[in-house]
């Protein structure tokens, strides 16, 4: 069973930063690591890359060659990988055996809960390698300062959740810096749990320039509500103990803790097959480590 992430989120939300910081952390606590570049927009990588789709198609070459903008062309790129799928499959091939794969994908969320082909790669790999995958979706944390951008954020992460049928985590990252955006509306463990979505309606309320969009922010929250499946955990990729934290829920949703792979037993016993932790321990060290308040 060959284990992958596939690491999804916005512009910015911290995908190759995350792919950095987690591959220098799995490679620490022993497992063998191949971060795989799949965003053609990614001009300079912190990381050492196995397999670059730079090498396969250049967005700026299909910008001036089709003449295209940035997502255009980035459609273009991922349906030209999904053509030339052999040609990935080709270079995984000697990594699937003993590495855990980390997929740095391009922030361009419609192709993650619109467009076929990022998905059809995916099963493609899935099918092909026999790969075990996970998806990691980054929504950057300041999004909780403003209930507008909250709500989108849910849509996105539920949309792209149901699009992409896998196993997903979705992450609230760069939450070291939640404090410099403002105090928050509500505890961040309103956020996370994604809680009565009732009482950010009303806050949505207070502010007139939402006002007349009343009754699709309720229908909104109605769909998220009735789905039922959207809920965050928090990163931030300094802390070890926040990464570590993540590590375990990943470890949980790809079955990497039932898995037959060389690791050693220290690693297992301090990641895999430690308790959830409480509530009382989630969230109040969030509170005292970054001094999140609300008012
Ligand atoms: N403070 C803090 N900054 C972070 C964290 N994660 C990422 N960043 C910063 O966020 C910025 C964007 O991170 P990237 O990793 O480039 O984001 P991306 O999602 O790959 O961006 P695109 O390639 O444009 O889609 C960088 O300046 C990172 O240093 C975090 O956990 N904490």
């Amino acid at each position: 069973m060959i284990l992958a992430l596939v690491v999804i989120g916005p512009p910015g939300s911290g995908k190759t930063t995350y792919c950095n910081g987690m591959s220098q952390f799995l490679s620490l606590i022993g497992r063998k690591v191949a971060v795989i570049n799949l965003d053609p927009a990614n001009d300079t990588l912190p990381y050492e890359c196995a397999v670059n789709i730079e090498d396969l198609i250049k967005l700026s070459d299909v910008m001036a060659e089709h003449s295209l903008g940035p997502n255009g062309g980035l459609v273009y790129c991922m349906d030209y990988l999904e053509k030339n799928i052999d040609w990935l499959q080709s270079k995984l091939e000697p990594l699937v055996k003993d590495h855990y794969l980390l997929f740095d994908f391009p922030g361009q969320v419609e192709l993650f809960f619109l467009h076929s082909n990022a998905k059809n790669v995916i099963m493609r790999l899935m099918k092909k390698l026999d790969l075990r995958l996970t998806a990691v979706h980054l929504v950057d944390a300041h999004l909780c300062c403003d209930p507008g951008k909250y709500i989108s954020a849910l849509l996105l992460s539920l949309s792209t959740m149901l699009h992409l049928e896998l196993p997903h985590v979705n992450v609230l990252s760069k939450i070291d810096l939640i404090e410099s955006y403002g105090k928050l509306a509500f505890n961040l463990d309103f956020y996370t749990d994604v809680q009565d979505l009732s009482y950010l309606q009303h806050h949505v309320d207070q502010d007139p320039r939402s006002a007349k969009y009343r009754k699709l922010t309720k229908e909104l929250c109605e769909v998220i509500e009735n789905y039922s499946l959207v809920n965050f955990t928090t990163l931030d990729i300094q802390d070890k103990e926040s990464v570590g934290n993540l590590v375990k829920l990943i470890d949980k949703s790809n079955g990497y803790i039932f898995a037959d792979i060389n690791s050693s037993a220290v690693e297992f016993s301090k990641i895999a097959v430690r308790d959830v932790d409480w509530d009382y321990f989630r969230y109040p060290s969030l509170i005292f480590k970054y001094y999140v308040s609300s008012y």
